[in-house]
């Protein structure tokens, strides 16, 4: 089976074609600056002997251009890896908010489509994507099964006192107010590799996914119990360009006092504040380099985001009545040892040792980076989205083939 996996941003497509159930990796790539004037496709195959690169630099207006363009990509007659795009038999859509309605992946349908609508207010900065994103490939991939993955959905086993914000009743069960938690597709990817890892399918984890978007989870066998993004993806911590936590009186003060409206406020705290906001830069390595270079904004902003982390993971720790492993991932988190070395320093009292010497070692690789006599693990696992993605669209197909035949 042939999954194509879509992660559709608001000026990006990630994608990824997976033969299944081998998961191997067929081709992916990387639509940037869709709308700007110097968009690029950047496309890998790993069919050969030798991975493949193709760059092209293209003018695309919009989402459509785009996954048109890597339709043709994949069906090109020198470079393509199928010969139609009739021979994807799934396209699998990353969707950020699924709200309440979505606790599994499922097949899109016209009111799957109405529901993730519905969720726009929700998550204005994902969701519109992820639905233009599934509207496109339906007209791409006119003959493949669409199916939706929620970063939402592991996240709905959360316990009710967890989930719920203390505000009136009828603001939960009427305007559907509370915590939904994201990234859960990668939360859930890592946890179960790292009880792969421990062999403890028992373990209680705190998973940290530091990308642009961050969030932490605490997970015991392999079920979300919490997690630091709430209603939307903007509380928690510190990330690339949004705030994470901040005491709601910052935004009344913001509107009464110096004359902000709601869209300003908004932009501020989504795209002008976290590490952007503090030191002028939203990437981690030129956040390093600012603070190699002795930029003590940039050290200390380092400083805001590590202790950030530190505690929710002593939060983490209480809520899952002590930790077996603490699990780093995504860009930052797999890529940058100084982060996860603030984070680690000072936490004896839960058991925390990290191996500076291991923490240095740069791997694309599962690995724990503790030291010996550490009896909570620290693990490096790399995430990997796309396949979660890609398995979670097989299993759904083959029960619903099965089911039907
Ligand atoms: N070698 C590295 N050292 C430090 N940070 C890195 C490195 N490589 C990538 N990153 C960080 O990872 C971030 C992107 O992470 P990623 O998980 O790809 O995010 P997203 O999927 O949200 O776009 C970049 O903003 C950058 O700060
Ligand atoms: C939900 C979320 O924050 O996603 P991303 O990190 O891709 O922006
Ligand atoms: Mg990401």
């Amino acid at each position: 089976m042939n999954i194509f996996v879509v992660n559709a941003g608001s000026s990006s497509i990630k994608y990824q074609l997976f033969r299944m159930p081998s998961e191997k990796p067929i081709c992916s790539g990387l639509v940037e600056r869709i709308g700007l004037e110097d968009a690029v496709i950047t496309h890998q195959i790993f069919t050969g002997a030798e991975e493949k690169t193709i760059r092209r630099n293209l003018d695309l207006p919009d989402h459509a251009a785009g996954l048109q363009e890597v339709g043709q990509l994949l069906a090109d007659p020198e470079s393509g890896v199928i010969q139609d795009p009739a021979e994807i038999d799934v396209v699998g859509h990353r969707v950020v908010h699924g709200g309440e309605s979505f606790a599994a992946t499922v097949i899109i349908t016209p009111e799957v489509k109405a529901e993730i609508k519905k969720l726009f207010p929700l998550a204005p900065l994902h969701n519109p994507s992820n639905y233009l994103g599934i509207e496109v490939a339906e007209k791409t991939f006119r003959r493949s099964w669409q199916v939706a993955v929620f970063d939402t959905a592991f996240h709905q086993t959360l316990p009710e006192y967890a989930f719920r914000y203390a505000l009136p009743e009828a603001f939960y069960t009427d305007l559907g107010i509370r915590t939904y938690g994201f990234h859960g597709t990668s939360h859930k990817y890592v946890a179960e590799q790292a009880t792969q890892f421990l062999k403890n399918p028992e373990a209680r984890l705190v998973t940290i996914h530091l990308g642009n978007g961050c969030s932490m989870a605490a997970v015991k066998a392999n079920r979300s119990l919490d997690t630091s993004m709430g209603f939307g993806p903007l509380s928690g911590l510190v990330m690339g360009t949004r705030s994470g936590d901040i005491d709601p009186s910052v935004v009344f003060h913001l509107i009464n006092q110096l004359g902000y409206d709601p869209e300003q406020v908004n932009t501020l705290l989504n795209k002008r504040s976290g590490m952007l906001g503090l030191t002028g830069y939203s990437d981690m390595r030129d956040i390093t380099k600012a603070i190699q270079e002795g930029n003590a904004a940039a050290d200390l902003a380092y400083d805001l985001y590590a202790y950030r982390i530190k505690k929710y993971l002593g939060a983490y720790a209480a809520v899952l009545n002590g930790l077996d492993a603490v699990v780093f991932t995504a860009g930052v988190g797999e890529n940058d040892p100084e982060v996860r070395a603030r984070v680690c320093r000072n936490l004896d009292y839960l058991s925390i040792h990290l191996d500076e010497e291991k923490n240095k070692i740069r791997s694309k690789e599962p690995r724990e980076i503790n030291q010996p006599d550490s009896r909570v693990k620290v693990l490096v696992i790399p995430t990997n989205e796309e396949l979660e993605i890609a398995k979670q669209c097989y299993e759904l197909l083959l029960q619903t083939t099965e089911s039907s035949s």
